[in-house]
């Protein structure tokens, strides 16, 4: 298992100075379209989201600043109900939920995937219809359990016994009967990053096909008779490019489902395979399309199917990051820039900007690569090799570890770092007392806050300011 969130080999984010494949790009004021929002666009050499000059939107909204692209995001989530009638997709909110998101995803006919109250509150804040939520987690407390049976969602996603015998006296008592999936863990290694894959036996989530929880749990939920069992459920791990690890996901569920119906005489309505589908982020990233991805998802599932006689059950995922993750530009302002020299004499210039992984962590957590540029204007001078660094007390707040920017890159400048619409401000946190950015949607020339700036006073809000 690659410890890297691009195992695929010596790529443009990997390169450093005295690296043999250390070759300089192109052009580094240009915008990679398998990258960027489709809105991205350099006019006069200045950078320009959903229609707005960025000098603009930084005037009106500061920096750092995420700037979501409305159009992009409707078109990926419509190119996933779209691409293949008669799959239920839902949006993982984990990726990034606020008011907004929820109600573009609604509109856009999705489902939602929450994991926790907090997502589940957000949901139904935003007025998102209960019945298409589904309810994920591996510790649900009987809070949440409550929550979502009297809200009402479509379904939750057990994943332990202790979920189970709760969830079955939680539904008793509301006199309800709740649709449930049982996710299980198929023995898959994904090919990602440690951290983001979890289809193989050794970690937290999911019921063993192994080891006969799977088959045990299925068993507790059909012989309940407030939970109704609606089917299956797997998510292998994120930011995957290869399919085969669906493939094998997809088989041993469907030998599964075939199982249960020889053995308790249930078919199973719906098979889930989680989300999982990865984005660019730097060039030579190559994902498929969400066509190319459902496609073949469902041929795999018709083809299982018919090798073990098995209805064909309703196919539904789950994609985050594919949905909002292109779609999100994060925006800084330059403070510093200051050369090192390193053993062997090389130099690398260190750029800091004024966010860092307090508002991105997947550099630090995951050796995640970026793709940014310089935004506010075009350079003609020689690129420079450069480390995009936060404000953090800690040598791990890289935000890009090597990028190529130009050489005349100076404090008051602005880096715009692209594909952080997933798992940024979402998994953002107050480092050092530094307030989480906005998130600002933009869309024809237009700019809208949908998640404020943080500010000092809300840090000190939750300081009761008692001595002891
Ligand atoms: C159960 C489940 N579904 C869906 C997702 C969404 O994954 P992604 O954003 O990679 O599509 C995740 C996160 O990995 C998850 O854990
Ligand atoms: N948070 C991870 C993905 C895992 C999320 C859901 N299980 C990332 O940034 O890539």
């Amino acid at each position: 298992m690659s410890r890297n969130a691009h195992p695929a080999g010596p790529r443009h984010g990997d390169v450093l100075p005295d690296a043999p494949h250390g070759s300089q790009p192109g052009d580094v004021n240009a915008l990679d379209p398998a990258i960027w929002p489709e809105s991205a666009t350099r006019v006069g050499g200045e950078l320009h989201l959903g229609g707005a000059p960025v000098s603009a939107l930084v005037l009106e909204h500061g920096t750092p600043a995420l700037f979501l692209d409305e159009a992009d995001v409707r078109a990926r989530a419509r190119s996933y109900t779209q691409a293949f009638p008669g799959i239920d997709v839902y949006y993982a909110g984990k990726a990034f939920l606020c008011t907004a998101v929820a109600r573009w995803v609604d509109e856009e006919g999705l489902g939602l995937d929450v994991c926790t109250g907090g997502e589940l509150a957000v949901a139904l804040a935003a007025g998102f219809p209960a019945e298409r939520i589904a309810l994920h987690g591996n510790n649900k407390s009987s809070a949440e359990l409550g929550r979502a049976v009297e809200a009402g969602v479509g379904h939750v996603i057990v994943d332990s016994f202790d979920e189970i015998h709760r969830l079955i006296a939680i539904a008793a008592t509301a006199g309800v009967t709740q649709r449930v999936l049982v996710r299980v863990t198929v023995g898959v290694e994904a090919h990602t990053h440690e951290f983001i894959a979890t289809a193989h036996e050794d970690q937290k989530f999911g019921f063993s096909l192994r080891d006969g929880s799977a088959a045990r749990a299925v068993a507790a939920v059909i012989a309940s008779d407030v939970l109704h069992f609606g089917g299956l459920h797997s998510h292998i791990g994120s930011q995957i490019f290869e399919t085969a690890g669906f493939e094998v996901a997809a088989h041993r569920v469907i030998s599964f489902a075939a199982t249960i119906r020889d053995v308790h005489g249930v078919q199973v309505e719906e098979i889930n395979l989680g989300g999982g589908l990865g984005i660019a982020y730097v060039p030579g990233d190559d994902p498929e399309t969400p066509k190319q991805t459902l496609e073949r998802l469902s041929g795999i599932v018709e083809i299982e199917c018919a090798s073990v006689g098995l209805r064909l059950p309703t196919l539904s995922v789950e994609p985050g990051r594919a949905i909002i993750g292109p779609s999100g530009v994060t925006v800084y302002e330059v403070g510093t820039v200051k050369d090192v020299t390193l053993d062997g004499g090389q130099r690398r210039r260190y750029v800091s900007v004024d966010g860092g992984m307090s508002d991105n962590i997947r550099t630090a957590l995951y050796d995640a690569h970026y793709t940014c540029v310089l935004a506010n204007r075009a350079s003609a001078a020689p690129p420079a090799l450069t480390r995009v660094v936060g404000k953090h007390c800690e040598s791990g707040d890289v935000v890009v570890r090597d990028a190529w920017l130009p050489g005349d890159v100076r404090p008051g400048d602005l880096v715009a770092v692209a594909a952080t619409g997933a798992y940024c401000r979402s998994m953002a946190s107050n480092y050092n007392h530094v307030p989480r950015p906005p998130v600002v949607g933009v869309d024809q020339g237009r700019s809208q806050v949908l998640v404020r700036r943080e500010t000092e006073d809300d840090l000190l809000r939750l300081d009761t300011g008692v001595a002891r």
